[in-house]
């Protein structure tokens, strides 16, 4: 479990996310010097400050296909928002039919219930790497997470994707997905353009996001992903 600790209600907006940085990155780099052992099932990992990576991408760009492996070598836990709410839909609670009803229209759940959602499974992690695939996608989303969780991502990937490639993946995806059809997907395309891309162009001008060609094979373009995260030499996985 981890908790973020520092306190700088006192700055600006802009001076927090800069001392924020500066303190995640202090506490980072300290964690890994110092790094107090945690009790671990039958493991001992070092406490750290969490890794947050965003991962970017229009519907069928191919966010979780890059994510799982991501996972296999660099040991992050996947969140994907939209396996996160179909969840939650599965699991018949109260919010369940009003986010079916919204993922059929290829629209936005409302942003305190994603990101509540997802702070639930970071805080239950026993890791500090997180991919959070398929958030934020909207300034909204971006505003409730840096709110309610008081974290920023270190590294933004979005995976650029023409949409005619996109609708072609999509169609063949054969997973049952609500959201797989030629009409949710013509509307999730409209969303993306109009809210998604706002977020992709806020961490472009912040120096964190890492555009990457979608277009190709999977190991092509895992290979644009590979080193992005191998620069950061975290522990080699057992
Ligand atoms: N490089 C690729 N070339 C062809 N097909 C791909 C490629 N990458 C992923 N796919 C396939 O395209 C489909 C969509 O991929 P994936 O589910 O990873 O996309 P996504 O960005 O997570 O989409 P969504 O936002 O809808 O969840 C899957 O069936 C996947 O196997
Ligand atoms: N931040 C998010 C992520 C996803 N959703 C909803 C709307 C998406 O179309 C759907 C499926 O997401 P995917 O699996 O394609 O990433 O889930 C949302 O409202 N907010
Ligand atoms: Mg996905």
């Amino acid at each position: 479990m981890w908790r973020r600790v520092a306190s700088v209600s006192h700055l600006t907006f802009a001076q927090k996310s800069i001392v924020n940085k500066d303190v995640c990155k202090l506490k980072f780099w300290e964690a890994f010097s110092t790094g107090i052992p945690r009790k671990e099932k039958g493991t001992f990992q070092r406490d750290k400050t969490p890794f947050i990576t965003f991962v970017l991408g229009g519907p069928g760009s191919g966010k979780g296909t890059q994510c799982m492996k991501i996972v296999e070598n660099f040991g992050f836990t996947h969140l994907s928002a939209g396996d996160i709410l179909r969840r939650e839909i599965a699991s018949n609670s109260a919010d369940g039919t009003m986010i079916l009803d919204t993922i059929k229209e290829g629209k936005i759940v409302p942003s305190e219930l994603t990101v509540k959602l997802i702070q639930k499974e970071m805080e239950s992690s026993d890791n500090y790497k997180f991919l959070i695939d398929g958030f934020p996608r909207s300034e909204d989303n971006r505003i409730a997470f840096e709110q309610i969780i008081g974290a920023e991502p270190d590294i933004v990937l979005f995976f650029d994707c023409p949409e005619d490639e996109m609708m072609k993946r999509v169609l063949n995806r054969n997973q049952g997905r609500v959201d797989d059809n030629i009409d949710t997907i013509k509307k999730r395309l409209k969303v993306f353009s109009a809210l998604n891309l706002p977020v992709v162009k806020y961490y472009l001008e912040r120096g964190k996001l890492y555009k990457i060609n979608a277009v190709g094979t999977v190991d092509e373009i895992y290979k644009q992903v590979y080193p992005l995260f191998a620069q950061f030499n975290f522990e080699q996985q057992v």
